[in-house]
Order: structure tokens, then sequence, then C-alpha cells
């Protein structure tokens, strides 16, 4: 993906009175109260919102919520405005649909440097289906276009991607440009040593992502449930843990490429293991080669983690993606919570470290770190695409630089 042109590059000149169509993810959770349990995602929207308010720009703000069959007031982005109020010191208006000659009027009405919340994008199945005459609809109630939305920025919808062909110029916003900056900027230009620890549940799930990696870095630490697998396809038990017996071949094969290429690939030495899948199991350390039948592993151990910060205190760039072991059980959260300190510590002393999304964002979060990161990623399914090597379609749609 070549680099894209910016909202940055727009001045006072092309924003003082344009009405400018502004993707945002703000896919965010509520609880049944409907009230917001992690605004991280607002809060990651509003530089973008507050440079073109200052330019004099009319903004139009637009968002998916869940996943909506058709008009679903459970998803309605109600909820969102006062915190979007709150945030941007003004009163946020919200149309109750996204096209169509009321929201046409009600964007009439916006004043230079105000904001317009239009409703959940997705309430049209048109959306998804990234349907051409629904993208022209969007298109017609803006000047120009700002996808801000990395979250949403792998799916090739109408307001991702659809909407980017009839508004010029479509460039991309500050949390998108930032999103990139780290996690192909850095990945692909990284200070060395660069190491990368992927965990989550599931080899299968990672597979992209580690092949895509093993080219790049030069070490390579795995935990999670993935690291099972590993063992099996060395021939050692693994009691009840979690393993994907079709991809057994797919982890020696990771494990050969890794040596070709002259990669330190590290899994754990020792692992957390449970009498059952539990937060009150009965546990005990052992070492990775000595899983007894009936016990599962959910953790990494001591001795892994000793191994892994060392191997960490010889880097310059770090990538994270997928915890370590079941961390919602605090039992099994040493691992994970150990990686998270440990990168905080290292960010204090000038190394680069990139929380890629998904679970680990939300296991760094837990434990208080997440503004010592240099970068924590707000796309889930995004950031795995783009550590994948794959282009993402709301990106690709955007103007060139
Ligand atoms: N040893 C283990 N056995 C079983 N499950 C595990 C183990 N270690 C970690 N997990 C589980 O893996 C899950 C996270 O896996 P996942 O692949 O979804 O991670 P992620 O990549 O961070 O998330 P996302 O896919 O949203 O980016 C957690 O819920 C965690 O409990
Ligand atoms: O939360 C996300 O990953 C994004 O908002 C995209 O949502 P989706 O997976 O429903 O497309």
């Amino acid at each position: 993906m070549g680099a894209k042109r910016s909202v940055s590059d727009l001045k006072e000149a092309d924003l003082k009175g344009k009405r400018v169509f502004v993707r945002v993810d703000l896919n965010v959770p509520l609880d049944d109260n409907l009230k917001i349990t992690d605004d991280t995602r607002v809060r990651a929207a509003v530089p973008t919102i507050k440079y073109l308010m200052g330019h004099g720009a009319k903004v139009i703000l637009s968002s998916h919520l869940g996943r909506p069959k058709g008009v679903t007031p459970k998803y309605s982005l109600k909820p969102l405005v006062p915190r979007l109020s709150e945030l941007l010191g003004i009163e946020v208006k919200m149309a109750n649909d996204c096209i169509g000659e009321e929201v046409a009027k009600l964007v009439a009405e916006i004043p230079e440097g105000g904001v317009l919340l239009l409703e959940n994008v997705r309430f049209y199945k048109e959306e998804e289906k990234n349907d051409p005459e629904f993208a022209k609809k969007l298109a017609s109630l803006a000047d120009l276009y700002v996808n801000d939305a990395f979250g949403t920025a792998h799916r090739a919808h109408a307001s991702t991607e659809g909407v980017a062909k009839y508004l010029k110029p479509s460039v991309a916003g500050f949390l998108m440009q930032k999103e990139l900056d780290y996690l192909v900027g850095a990945v692909a230009n990284p200070k060395k040593p660069f190491a990368a620890i992927v965990g989550g549940a599931k080899v299968s799930s990672k597979i992209g992502v580690i092949e895509s990696l093993l080219d790049k870095v030069d070490i390579l630490l795995l935990g999670g449930g993935m690291i099972f697998t590993f063992y099996k396809a060395q021939g050692q038990a693994v009691g009840s843990s979690l393993v994907e017996e079709d991809k057994l071949d797919l982890a020696t094969s990771l494990m050969e490429k890794a040596k070709a290429t002259g990669v330190s690939l590290l899994l754990p030495t020792d692992v957390v293991i449970a009498d059952k899948f539990s937060p009150d199991a009965n546990s005990k350390i052992v070492p990775a080669s000595a899983i007894p039948d009936g016990w599962m592993g959910l953790d990494i151990g001591p001795d892994a983690i000793k191994t892994f910060n060392e191997a960490l205190d010889t880097t310059k760039t770090v990538i994270w993606n997928g915890p370590m072991g079941v961390f919602e059980f605090d039992k099994f959260a040493a691992g994970t919570e150990s990686i998270a300190k440990k990168l905080a510590d290292l960010s204090g002393k000038g190394v680069t470290t990139i929380i890629g999304g998904g679970d680990s964002v939300a296991a760094v979060e837990k434990v208080g770190l997440a503004d010592k990161m240099s970068h924590i990623s707000t796309g889930g399914g995004a950031s795995l695409e783009l550590l994948e090597g794959k282009p993402l379609p709301g990106v690709l749609a955007l103007d060139d630089a």
C-alpha cells in the first residue's frame, strides 16, 4: 500500500464551510443500560474531528455499531452523543437516519465548526454490500471524504470504500495515519533487533501473521493456546491442552522456516497447567515437556517469562498480538501481565512497543499500562490483516499522496 493523502494536507481554504463526510469507528462496547464501557475508540476519533472543526468545516460523522440486521434500536448510535459532545466541547447533533431528505436538511443546518452524527450506517443492508447507489446517497451529503475508521478499514463497505469513489478529495484521518505509521511503517522498517510476540487461542487464526512476521523479525516469541500444537508437533505430550491436530505439519514447517531464515523462535520452557478450564481450577507449574494426562496448559510459566524478558531486553522494536494465557482468569494471567509490564518498561527505555489489537489490548488496559506503550491499535481484525501483509480496502480507496 503506497502512502495516502492525509487530512493534514487539507488547510483552511480546503475546509472552511465545506461539508466533510468523516467515517469513524464508534463501534464501542455498550452495557445493558446502553452505557459505553470502553470509550477508547471515541477518544481516538477526536483529533481529526477537532482539526476539521478548527478549520471551519461542517462535520458529518458516520459509523456502524455492532452487526444489526436492519433497524435495531439497541444498535442506535444515540448513546454516543453525550460522550462525543463532552470530548468535543460542543453540542453534537444526531440524525435519525444516515441518508435521505431529512438528513440532507440537518446537514444544511450544520454551522461552520459544527458536528452532526448520522445513525448507524449498517441499518441499511446496502452498507455491507458496498452498494454503489447507497454509496452515492452517502456521498451526496458532503463535499469531501475523510476515513478515520481504522478498525473497519478491512471491510470494503459503502461508507468505508464505496463512498471514496464519489467524493474528492478522499483522505486519511489522523488516527488512520498513526495506525498505518506503526503497523505498516514501523513493521516494514523497524529499528533492529525486532521482536514479535504472538499469542491467542489458536495457531489457525495467526498463521498469516506468523508467516508474514517471520520475514521481518529477529526474534519470535510464541505463547497462548497455540503453543500446544507446536509442542505436539515436536512429539511432546500435551495432556488435554488446546491442540489443532490438522495444524501439526504447519507448526513444523513454521519452525523450519524460522530456522532457515535465522529467526530465533522461542517457545515457553514451562507452563501453568490446570485440572479444568475454570477460574477456580487447581493449578501447578511444570516443564513444557511434562504435562500430565488430564491437565491443560493455560499460561506460560515463570522460566518462560524470564527467558522472554531477557530476549526482549535486546530489542529496539516489539510488536505484540494475542495474550500469553487465559488472562481472563486471575490464576492464569501472570504471563500476559508480565509481558505487558515488560513492554511498558521497555517503552520507557526508548524501545518502540506496538500492541496489535484485540485481546492483548484488553490485557494491557486491564493492568493500566495502555498509556505507556508507543502505540495501541484500535483495530482487531484490521490490525491482524495489516500484520498479515494484506492491503486494507478502506485505505486503498483513498487518494494517493
Ligand atoms: N493456553 C490457552 N488455552 C486456551 N485458551 C487460551 C490459552 N491462552 C490464551 N487463550 C485464550 O485466547 C483468547 C484470545 O485469543 P485470540 O486469538 O482471540 O486473541 P487476539 O488475537 O488477541 O484477539 P483478536 O482476534 O480479537 O485480535 C483469550 O480469550 C484467551 O483466554
Ligand atoms: O470492532 C471491529 O473490529 C470493527 O468495528 C469492525 O466490526 P465488524 O467486525 O463487525 O465488521
